[in-house]
C-alpha cells in the first residue's frame, strides 16, 4: 500500500558498530510455546530457540554442481553468498525478497526440516551496519507471538545472517486483496494483533518508527494466523518515555512531531497505526500528496477526511478509533494499551453478527491507487502496490530527508 511512499533514514548513529558486535555476547533464550499453530517449533526444534552469534571466517564459497543441475541459478547465486557455516546448518531454498541492505531467503534446517527465513545483511557499508545494528539490537531482546522471532545469528566480516521465524502468510494487504470478504471485524482482528505486538515493544522501550502494512506479515496462510510486526531496521531502543529526535520512517506514516523534528516518543508508532487503520478500512491513504511539502503540511494539520466509499458504510466506532490515533498532539493520542482496549477493537473482535463486506471498495481503492502510482513510477509490479520503500534506494530516501520541512507556523 505504500507505493510511492519513501523511507527516510535516521541520522548516523554515533555508536561504533564494532563495539556493538563485540558486546553482542551469545546468550540462550527459550521461547515459550505460544499457540497451537502447526508450524511452530516443537520437540527437537526447541533447541533452535537459542540466539547466539556464530563468528565466521572470511571465505570464498563455491556454488555446487547440484545448483546448476537444477537450473536454479538465482538460488545458486544467493547460496554462493552464504557462509559454509550457515549452509552446513540450513538448506537455502528460495529468495523471498530483498531490502536495501538485505536479502531474505527461505531456508530449511537440515536436521529438523523446519522452515525459517534468513535475512542476510551487508555490513561493510556504514548505513547497512547501522540498520543491522538497530534491527539486531531489538530482535535479540524480543519474544512475543506478534513480533517476528530471531532464532540465531551468524556473523562474518562482510555479512550478518539473521535466522528468523518464517512468515508464509503474506503481507497484511495481500490478504485483504486475496480474500473475497473483508469486514470491520477482520480489520479489528488484524489491528488487535498488531497492537498486542506494539504494546509489548513499547513496554520494553522499543519504538518501531516504521510501522506500515508492508511490515506486518501473517505467520501462515490460515485464517487463524498470527500477525507479526517485522523490520526493525529503523527501530529505536531506549527507556520508556525516552524522547527521540531523529527524522526517519516512511513519509506517509510519519507523525507530526517527526515531521517537525522535535523530540518524540513511542507515540509516533500510534500515529502510524492510525494511518494503517485508515488504509485497512478504506484502501486509501489519509495523507497523500505527490508534493512532499504539501504532504507534510497535511500531516501537521492532521487534515484528512472520511469522504467517499466505503466510509458511509464504516461504523462511527471505527472512525472514532482512527480519530483517537490521528491526533496531532502526541500526549492526547491513544497509547498502545488504550488503543487495544478501545470499544471498537473490543466489540468488533468479539462480534459474531454479520457485517458489511467492505472488500469491494477497499480493493478497488487499493488497485486504483496502485495503478496511479505505477503510472508515475514503474517500480511497483504488485497488485497492491505495497513495495514502495523497497523500490527506492535508501540513499535516495535519505536525500528526501533533506527536503525542507514546513515549519510549525506553516499550519
Ligand atoms: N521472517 C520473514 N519471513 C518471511 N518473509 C520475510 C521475513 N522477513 C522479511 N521478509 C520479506 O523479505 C522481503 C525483504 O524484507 P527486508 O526486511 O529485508 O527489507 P524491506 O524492509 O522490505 O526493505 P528495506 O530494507 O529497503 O526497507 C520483504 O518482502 C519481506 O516481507
Amino acid at each position: 500500500m505504500g507505493c510511492g511512499t519513501s523511507k527516510v533514514l535516521p541520522e548516523p548513529s554515533k555508536n561504533s558498530y564494532v563495539s556493538f558486535v563485540k558486546s553482542f555476547v551469545s546468550y540462550s533464550h527459550r521461547r515459550k510455546n505460544f499457540d497451537n499453530e502447526p508450524q511452530r517449533c516443537k520437540g527437537k526444534q526447541k533447541d533452535l530457540w537459542s540466539i547466539g552469534v556464530t563468528q565466521l571466517q572470511p571465505h570464498i564459497q563455491q556454488t555446487t554442481a547440484k545448483d546448476v543441475q537444477h537450473g536454479d541459478s538465482k538460488v545458486a547465486r544467493y547460496r554462493a553468498k552464504f557462509d559454509p557455516r550457515v549452509t552446513a546448518r540450513y538448506d537455502i531454498k528460495a529468495l523471498i525478497g530483498r531490502g536495501s541492505y538485505s536479502r531474505v531467503v527461505r531456508v530449511e534446517h537440515r536436521a529438523t526440516r523446519q522452515p525459517f527465513a534468513i535475512k542476510m545483511m551487508e555490513v561493510e557499508a556504514k548505513e547497512g551496519r547501522e540498520v543491522c545494528e538497530s534491527e539486531l539490537g531489538v530482535l535479540r531482546r524480543v519474544s512475543h507471538p506478534n513480533v517476528v522471532q530471531l532464532v540465531e545469528v551468524f556473523q562474518s566480516t562482510r555479512r550478518i545472517y539473521m535466522v528468523l521465524e518464517l512468515a508464509t502468510g503474506g503481507e497484511l494487504f495481500d490478504r485483504v486483496i486475496a480474500k473475497g470478504q473483508f469486514t470491520e471485524r477482520d480489520a479489528a482482528r488484524a489491528l488487535q494483533m498488531a497492537l498486542a505486538g506494539v504494546v509489548y515493544l513499547h513496554s520494553l522501550g522499543i519504538t518501531h518508527r516504521d510501522l506500515k502494512p508492508e511490515n506486518l506479515l501473517y505467520y501462515h496462510p490460515g485464517a487463524d494466523s498470527r500477525l507479526l510486526v517485522t523490520d526493525f531496521g529503523l527501530a529505536s531502543f531506549g527507556n520508556k518515555g525516552w524522547s527521540m529526535m531523529t527524522t526517519c520512517g516512511t513519509a506517509e506514516y510519519m507523525a507530526p512531531e517527526v515531521v517537525l523534528r522535535i523530540p518524540y516518543t513511542c507515540q509516533v508508532d500510534m500515529w502510524a497505526l492510525g494511518v494503517i487503520s485508515y488504509i485497512l478500512l478504506s484502501g486509501s491513504m489519509p495523507f497523500e500528496d505527490d508534493s512532499r511539502p504539501r504532504l507534510y503540511r497535511a500531516i501537521l494539520r492532521g487534515r484528512y477526511s472520511f469522504h467517499g466509499v466505503p466510509w458511509p458504510s464504516v461504523s462511527n466506532h471505527a472512525k472514532d478509533f482512527i480519530e483517537c490515533l490521528l491526533v496531532v498532539d502526541p500526549s492526547s493520542r491513544l497509547t498502545a494499551t488504550q488503543a487495544l482496549h478501545h470499544p471498537w477493537v473490543v466489540t468488533m473482535v468479539a462480534s459474531l453478527s454479520s457485517m458489511t463486506n467492505l472488500h469491494r471498495s477497499i480493493s478497488q481503492n487499493l488497485r486504483r491507487r496502485a495503478s496511479r502510482t505505477s503510472a508515475s513510477s514503474s517500480c511497483c509490479p504488485s497488485s497492491t502496490g505495497c513495495k514502495s520503500s523497497r523500490c527506492r534506494s535508501r540513499n535516495q530516501d535519505s536525500t528526501n530527508s533533506e527536503t525542507p520541512l514546513p515549519m510549525p507556523n506553516a499550519h
